[in-house]
């Protein structure tokens, strides 16, 4: 694989959180140059004189070649974007982008609150002709940004040619896309899995045990499939990276802002009412808890079956206690596993 012959940077970044600073510094590891957005003045001083972004990755010393700038005007023109804020605000950002004939990649993972729309929808909507396509997999950000080996699914809703245009831009020796044309998919595997780690994370703020933390993830990963499958997505993406491999990976470790922000609300037991003051102590995001009152609200509206996803939903809205969630999704009937077309039903 060899870079662009090329001047200037040809690839952009838009969000200069931990995960859109860690895609610069993966994508900036051979030398080449990246043009980062951030929103904040100090994130993009800190960036441009000391190579550091101490608010939202700290302890990891930046590639010169990576340059910040907080005009979005300076990233338009740009032939690759990377859309990397939080998925709530995908659609005001890109909106003010206005991206000329660019590929955009989405990296973003959530649904809109409002409107239920996946962010390759806010995307469509806000650059319409862009070619737009999804980047997700198990992918923690200090990782990626200290080189260790990840994979991630790179749907391209351009198909094959889109795919031989952004691979070599995106792949180094330890990143590894793999291909997929199933745009809906790879956007849904991600939003829905963040909801789960928070469930998950309940269960280890209980200390239920790791049976307990397996079954929601199997019983959750069959709720991702059944929202995915009625809204398009294919049954392959959902088992790969961008669904199943990035559940377990969420699911496993208080590195997860989801997980974690579970952890916090499990340790409230049989308290309801907790979610608020958390949420607003954080500095960063933990999409989930955006996230799960749409999937809430989608289960319902399309008859789908996600207990545990509605059992969130309700533990940050502070009608359920953790440890009433815990019994409401022990109490279900019994039922079998599989069986997807009648588990759809309930
Ligand atoms: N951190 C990670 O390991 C990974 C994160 N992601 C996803 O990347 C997205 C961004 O997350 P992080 O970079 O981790 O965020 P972060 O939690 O590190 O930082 C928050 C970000 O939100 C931005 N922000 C706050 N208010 C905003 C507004 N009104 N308009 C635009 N931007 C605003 C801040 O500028 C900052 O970039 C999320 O959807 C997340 O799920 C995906 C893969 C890995
Ligand atoms: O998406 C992620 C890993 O793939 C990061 O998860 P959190 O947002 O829960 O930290």
């Amino acid at each position: 694989m060899s870079a662009p012959l090329a001047f200037g940077p040809q690839v952009g970044v838009v969000g200069g959180g931990a995960w859109g600073t860690a895609l610069a510094q993966m994508l900036a590891s051979d030398g080449r140059e990246v043009l980062l957005w951030a929103r904040e003045a100090d994130v993009v001083a800190a960036i441009n004189r000391e190579h550091r972004n101490p608010q939202f990755l700290p302890g990891t010393s930046l590639h010169p070649s990576i340059r910040a700038t907080e005009s979005l005007a300076d990233l338009a023109a740009l032939p690759v974007l990377l859309m990397v804020t939080p998925a709530q605000h995908l659609g005001s950002v890109l909106g003010a982008l206005a991206p000329q004939g660019s590929d955009i990649v989405l990296c973003a993972k959530g649904i809109e609150q409002g409107t239920g729309r996946l962010m390759s929808e806010v995307a469509a909507a806000a650059a319409p002709g862009a070619a737009l396509a999804v980047l997700s997999g198990p992918t923690f950000a200090h990782e990626v940004a200290d080189g260790l080996p990840t994979a991630v699914t790179l749907a391209c809703a351009g198909g094959a040619a889109q795919w031989a245009r952004l691979a070599p831009v995106i792949a180094r020796p330890a990143f590894r896309p793999y291909y997929s044309a199933d745009v809906i998919g790879a956007s849904i595997g991600g939003a829905v899995k963040n909801v789960l780690a928070i469930a998950c994370g309940v269960v280890e703020g209980l200390a239920l045990g790791a049976n307990a933390r397996a079954a929601l993830i199997s019983r959750g990963f069959a709720e991702m499939q059944r929202l995915g499958l009625v809204m398009g997505a294919e049954a392959e993406t959902l088992a790969g990276l961008s669904g199943l491999g990035d559940l377990v990976l969420t699911c496993s470790s208080p590195d997860s802002r989801n997980f974690a922000l579970g952890m916090a609300l499990g340790a409230n037991g049989d308290h309801t009412g907790g979610a608020a003051a958390l949420l607003a102590e954080r500095s960063t995001v933990a999409e989930g808890a955006f996230t799960a009152p749409v999937l809430a609200s989608l289960a319902t509206q399309r008859g789908i079956a996600m207990p545990i996803a509605q059992g969130v939903a309700a533990l940050l809205d502070g009608t359920l206690s953790p440890r009433a969630l815990v019994a409401q999704l022990l109490a279900r009937p019994l039922r079998p596993e599989a069986a997807l077309p009648e588990a759809m039903l309930g």
